[in-house]
């Protein structure tokens, strides 16, 4: 760690609220010489010493191999589980300063899979994304109904809006999830594999839709995504986990090199150009 911390980290401490604004140049999330490890004391190092700042109209893609650690890191992150040793910052503040319903107004997750335990119509889930902000003893009134509404058109799932969430298809219900997320609005998302169930034509229209997001309202996404061409479409910057938790981050460009992912996928990796996009294939 070094010795002088970023000023952002230095800043007093103070209980945030919901209506809190990070003041501008904040960086949405932050780490400094952050560890992860999983399996308990002596357990495997995922992450060392990770020092990041995600910044307004960043679009992040987490990459790795299987088992590598970008869910334990997004958890991480999104404050479901503790590091090893580092900080974790959302919009200035250490993530455990934050109560949890203002939290969700700053930064909104996606699970790689979502279990639902009861049959509720689908508009009821998206609409689970606007609870944070709706104060308390406070029902959701017509512009919360209006903006999940609008979320779900923004998925292509209107129609659906009053099927039972348990019947929905896989990639429905990863759109679905998406769609909450959009409800939810935070500044900054937390995607893990949210192409995963998706076919090619769904996959770009999420991505899409993500990246308007960034680029038109100056939002951050930090996504966890295994197809490296789909990544090099979207992503400002990249994050590269790769063995013995050795992580690569910052501008696309310097992150993914031929060389760098080649190491990390235990292949090799060529860079294409064609149409104007970047395309990688394994050689
Ligand atoms: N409770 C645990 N105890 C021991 N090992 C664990 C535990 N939870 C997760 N792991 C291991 O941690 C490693 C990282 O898991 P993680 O799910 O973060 O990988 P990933 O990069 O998201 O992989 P994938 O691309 O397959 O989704 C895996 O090897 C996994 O088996």
């Amino acid at each position: 760690m070094s010795l002088s911390a970023p000023r952002w980290l230095r800043r007093p401490a103070a209980t945030p609220s919901r209506h809190h604004r990070p003041p501008a140049g904040t960086p949405l999330l932050a780490t400094e010489d952050l560890r992860v490890t999983v399996g308990g004391p002596g357990g495997r190092l995922l992450v060392d010493g990770l020092s990041l700042a995600l910044h307004p109209g960043q679009f992040w893609c987490l990459l790795g191999p299987n088992g590598a650690g970008k869910t334990q890191l997004l958890h991480t992150l999104a404050g479901a589980r503790p590091p090893a040793s580092g900080a974790v910052e959302v919009g200035g503040h250490p993530l455990a300063h934050w109560p949890l319903a203002e939290l969700a107004c700053l930064r909104g997750y996606v699970p790689q899979a979502v279990h639902d335990a009861f049959s509720t119509p689908v508009l009821d889930v998206v609409l689970q994304g606007r609870h944070p902000h709706v104060s308390r003893w406070h029902w959701e009134g017509r512009a919360d109904h209006a903006l999940a509404l609008q979320a779900l058109a923004r998925v292509g799932l209107a129609p659906l809006a009053l099927r039972d969430v348990t019947t929905l298809s896989g990639g429905e219900r990863q759109r679905v999830a998406l769609a909450t997320l959009l409800a939810q609005d935070p500044p900054l998302a937390l995607l893990d594999e949210p192409l995963a169930h998706l076919d090619l034509a769904q996959q770009l229209r999420m991505l899409d839709l993500l990246k308007a997001e960034v680029d038109e309202r100056q939002r951050a996404v930090l996504m966890s995504v295994h197809d490296l061409s789909l990544a090099a479409r979207v992503a400002t910057h990249a994050l590269l986990i790769t063995a013995g938790g050795r992580v690569v981050a910052g501008p696309v460009e310097q992150v993914m090199t031929a060389p760098q992912l080649s190491r990390a996928f235990g292949h090799p990796l060529r860079r294409h150009e064609a149409e104007g996009r970047t395309w990688w294939l394994p050689a």
